[in-house]
């Protein structure tokens, strides 16, 4: 991206502030010295991603406490490997997520169940050496937490310990409660996680939208108010109706992070595979596609096929010189002598 097209994108970014009446917020004005952050966006000749790398600090949990005491929209998003973890960072993302969903969308599981500690903890690790600015939080898998809470921060403590990252995600409402007091109390932040929660999806009857009946809704909110006071610092609302993820977020004193739950939870999370169009198996109603990596992935393998195929590649620019010109002389005079002595071999002089 060249400065112009930076500038395009930070007036953007203005102009959304400006229509949703919240106050601007670019990555690193948080911790003071803000006085200068949006006209240097605005006027500098660096690109965006610059611009929101090297201007902020560490994201930790009083950061996204500070976001969402501010009325600041957190930024979230799955990070699966090393790359998409500096995407993540580069972006300005404020909470990038190990998530399971790596079981489907990375490793070609039906459903997110399959995935393994060894796996996560891998990916993590991958994830944290890329990823260092947003607070790095990772699920924990299926079969992991659910048979007692001391099984579920002893994997937590892994997690942390081998997989470096800073806080853990599991799935569940009111039942879990006594499990993440164990693992807060230890010292591990916990994201919660309500709605539509994809380990259980057996027991919802498939990927479903949840809370939709006014019953459902009142167990929605109970949930959250319990994972509140059993000390998460923040929920995921997944695939519940708008209106609901609206009153479960008023009803908190900590961040929502809805995932097809409407614009009026405390902050937004994606699986970035899917935003970025490079996951074609399916499409949840709440992805939203930024680019079609699918797409345009494809259609460069298709021609780097076709260049190879043809010839044209590698050009001159991909390929290496002798450091003397002599020595290609040199080297051909020894090749037509080898041509001479294979030719009079199969001829059987
Ligand atoms: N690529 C991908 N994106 C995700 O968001 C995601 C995963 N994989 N894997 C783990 C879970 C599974 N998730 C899913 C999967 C499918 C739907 C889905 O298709 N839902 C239907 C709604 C069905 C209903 O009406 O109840 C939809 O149309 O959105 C939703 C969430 C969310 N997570
Ligand atoms: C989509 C997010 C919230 C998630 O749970 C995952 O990536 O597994």
């Amino acid at each position: 991206m060249n400065g112009g097209s930076s500038l395009l994108v930070s007036c953007h970014l203005l102009r959304t502030a400006t229509r949703t009446n919240r106050s601007l917020f670019l990555p690193g004005m948080i911790s003071g010295n803000n006085s200068t952050s949006i006209a240097a966006a605005r006027y500098s000749s660096h690109t965006i991603t610059e611009e929101l790398s090297h201007r902020r600090s560490k994201v930790t949990l009083n950061t996204i406490r500070t976001l969402h005491k501010k009325n600041i929209p957190i930024t979230a998003l799955t990070a699966h490997d090393f790359p998409s973890g500096i995407v993540a960072d580069r972006a300005g993302i404020d909470l990038a997520l190990v998530g399971d969903s790596l079981a489907m969308v990375e490793l070609g599981y039906d459903n997110t169940n399959h995935v393994t500690m060894e796996e996560m903890l891998s990916h993590s690790r991958a994830v944290a050496r890329g990823c260092k600015t947003p607070f790095l939080v990772a699920d924990l898998p299926f079969g992991t937490y659910e048979i007692s809470p001391e099984q579920a921060l002893e994997n937590s403590i892994r997690l942390v310990r081998e997989g470096n990252v800073e806080g853990v995600k599991l799935e569940g409402g009111v039942e879990m409660a006594d499990t993440i007091k164990k693992i807060t109390t230890a010292g591990i932040p916990v994201l919660g996680h309500i709605g539509l929660t994809p380990q259980r999806s057996a027991s919802l009857g498939g990927f479903k939208v949840q809370g939709r009946t006014f019953t459902g809704a009142r167990k929605l909110l109970h949930s959250a108010q319990a994972l509140q006071d059993a000390g998460c610092f923040a929920i995921v609302l997944e695939a519940i109706p708008a209106p609901v993820a609206k009153v479960v977020t008023q009803a908190l004193t900590i961040p929502t992070i809805g995932i097809g739950a409407g614009n009026q939870c405390s902050g937004q999370v994606l699986v970035q595979l899917d935003m970025l169009g490079s996951f074609d198996k399916f499409t949840p109603k709440f992805v939203k596609k930024y680019t079609n990596a699918f797409e345009t992935n494809t259609a460069a393998v298709a021609e780097y096929v076709r260049e190879v195929r043809q010839g044209s590649f590698p050009a001159e620019e991909h390929t290496y010189s002798m450091r003397n010109e002599d020595d290609v002389k040199k080297l051909e005079e020894l090749a037509e002598e080898l041509d001479i002595a294979t030719k009079a071999k199969s001829s059987g002089i």
